[in-house]
């Protein structure tokens, strides 16, 4: 069984897929990010679907790479007969998704195996397949998908199967496409052509960003292109990661459906494309963001489908084992039913950073924004299921409390230094009330740190965002104090977990391994407390846990030594580029302050 590690993402900014090291494409959920998937090998065996092409000895391949800046992956084994590369992307989406794959013969010659069994809903619809002379066509239920290559297949224990001998200088495509069964089949595409375009497509987009020379270049640019390769283009909205159901611990039952834009990691995500100059995503995120929460500013949700859909009920489906048995394997998730009142804290934060990037505000934007304010002015004060999404019982999370500070803070300013129309005067007052409100009640001076919660001895490692908000300096006492608990009390190997899950009721069971977004988050903050030393040997230390093609995970288990949970996340890539950008500018990033400014035209 493939480690999470052990998968490399190819996607079309509608869809993505996860293609392991030994050349199988084990997860690809069509036409959509959210769809049912047709390849699930991932969460139970290869019955539930993949596509296997490789060297008929099979194994590992030798080395992978992407090309350069793109998201073009290519695959090489070295064989005794000779070298075979397999190049595999999905071209950017016109119409229908595609799915390429072109053998490369590099030296000698190879035997080689296209082994493809399609599984419709998630592993379990097996469809109907006819084989005619360059191609296969499978349909069930709505979906149909046709394989086109110049190499014969044939049905072989209900998969459809190609020998083929690859030579040196030869190029061997496979197109797979897929279309709804009732409408006519999408126009074939040129293998070789949609390669140059796709190569030019993110070579391109890379290209746009902000200069990030320098010694971390390379994870720089390679997270930045996961985060767009998380984009659903059509809306603007970016999913959580690319998977549901990968556990937080082998076995255990933390499982969830991350396909799906919260509001929080995608704010993060859209200030991490904003500090590298990426403003046509943020526009197009904002307009995603204000057509999801149009309405009732109580009704906001913290997270909603692609297409901006609230109802993502929370389903199990029983016949998938689980990624090496974790079961259950969920679609949907009912934390979009939590009170989660940082929410409204990154929401504002990030508009507020958009319109300081030089992003102009529309009067539909600053209106939002208003009602947004005026909610949580009655709401702040709830308890709440905190940015942890915690099952258990609601509380006042000092976390939260410090994001609705956050609110009044970019809302009041809004007002005072862009002259944009509201009540000031009483966002400034709120501010200072929530202010010292968590100095009150959510910090512990006897131990010297903030806590999870009002009045607890509880520690978590979102409290190491308080400087970079704003809400307190990065040498502050206080801070100093908390960055040193968390190192003390809530790290693993040097690695930091959110909390501890023995003493946060998080109304789940079992534990966790530790959460990579909250490392990065703790270089950030001893970068910010002037320990830069520790800060660059910390980040460095993350950047070795990225995978062979510079992907990461939710979160890594430091004693079996490998990732954790959905992949690739956002959270955790954000996170990375954030804490690069910042070691390398010198200077400690507050969320209110772009890294780059651009003048825009207006939306
Ligand atoms: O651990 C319990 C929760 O785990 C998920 O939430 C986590 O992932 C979210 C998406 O990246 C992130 O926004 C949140 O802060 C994380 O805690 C899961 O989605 C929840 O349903 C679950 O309760």
């Amino acid at each position: 069984m493939a480690r999470v590690e052990d998968y490399a993402l190819i996607g079309d900014l509608h869809t993505a897929a996860l293609v392991s090291t030994e050349g199988s494409i084990d997860w690809l959920c069509l036409p959509h990010f959210d769809s049912p998937a047709c390849f699930a090998a991932l969460l139970d065996t290869r019955d539930a679907g993949h596509w296997l092409l490789s060297p008929v000895e099979g194994g590992t391949c030798t080395r992978r790479a992407y090309v350069e800046d793109t998201l073009v992956l290519e695959t090489e084994w070295v064989t005794a007969s000779g070298t075979v590369r397999v190049i595999d992307f999905m071209p950017i989406r016109h119409k229908a998704p595609d799915v390429v794959r072109i053998v490369v013969g590099v030296s000698g010659a190879v035997q080689m195996r296209s082994e493809l069994r399609l599984r419709f809903d998630y592993g379990r619809v097996v469809p109907w397949v006819r084989h005619d002379a360059d191609e296969m066509r499978a349909i069930a239920g709505p979906d149909a998908v046709r394989l086109c290559s110049p190499v014969t297949s044939a049905g072989k224990d209900w998969a459809t199967v190609a020998d083929f001998t690859v030579n040196a200088g030869d190029r061997v495509p496979f197109v797979l496409t897929w279309s709804l069964s009732h409408e006519r089949q999408p126009i074939r595409i040129d293998a070789e052509e949609a390669l140059a375009a796709t190569t030019t497509f993110w070579t391109d987009w890379s290209g746009k960003g902000a200069d990030a020379e320098g010694p971390y270049r390379e994870p720089i640019k390679r997270s930045l292109l996961t985060l767009k390769a998380l984009t659903y283009q059509p809306t603007g909205a970016i999913v959580a990661a690319a998977t549901t159901s990968l556990p937080e611990r082998i076995g255990g039952s933390r499982n969830w459906d991350y396909r799906y834009c919260w509001l929080r990691d995608s704010t993060y995500t859209l200030q991490a494309l904003l500090a590298a100059g990426y403003l046509a995503e943020a526009k197009a995120w904002r307009e995603w963001l204000l057509r999801s929460i149009a309405g009732d500013p109580s009704t906001l949700q913290i997270m909603y489908s692609i297409d901006g859909t609230r109802r993502l009920p929370e389903a199990e489906l029983p016949w998938l084992a689980g990624y090496e048995n974790s079961s259950p394997v969920r679609t949907g998730n009912q934390a979009s039913g939590q009170l989660q009142l940082d929410v409204w804290g990154e929401t504002l934060d990030s508009l507020n950073l958009a319109r300081e990037a030089g992003i102009h505000t529309s009067a539909d934007a600053w209106a939002i924004q208003v009602a947004l304010m005026e909610h949580l002015e009655g709401e702040w004060q709830e308890p709440d299921n905190g940015l942890w999404e915690v099952r258990g019982d609601r509380r006042h999370f000092t976390h939260s409390k410090v994001m609705a500070w956050v609110a009044a803070d970019r809302m009041s300013r809004a007002v005072a230094d862009h002259h944009l129309e509201g009540p000031g005067k009483r966002w400034e007052a709120l501010r200072d009330e929530i202010r010292a409100d968590v100095l009150a009640h959510g910090y512990d001076s006897e131990h010297n740190t903030f806590t999870q919660s009002y009045d607890s001895k509880v520690l978590d490692a979102s409290l190491l965002m308080i400087p970079r908000v704003g809400f307190l300096p990065g040498t502050d006492p206080r801070v100093k104090g908390t960055i040193a608990a968390i190192q003390n009390g809530l790290t693993q190997d040097g690695l930091v977990l959110r909390y501890q899950t023995s003493e946060a009721d998080d109304g789940l069971p079992g534990h966790e391994g530790v959460f990579l977004a909250c490392s990065f988050w703790l270089v950030d903050a001893l970068h910010g407390a002037g320990e830069r030393k520790q800060a660059t040997t910390l980040f460095e230390r993350l950047l070795t846990l990225r995978n062979d093609v510079g992907l990461l995970s939710e979160e890594w288990d430091p004693h079996a030594k490998r990732q954790l949970g959905n992949t690739p996340q956002a959270f955790s890539h954000f996170a990375l580029v954030t804490s690069a950008f910042q070691l390398h500018s010198g200077r400690a990033h507050r969320s209110d302050q772009p890294l780059t400014k651009t003048t825009d035209g207006g939306m």
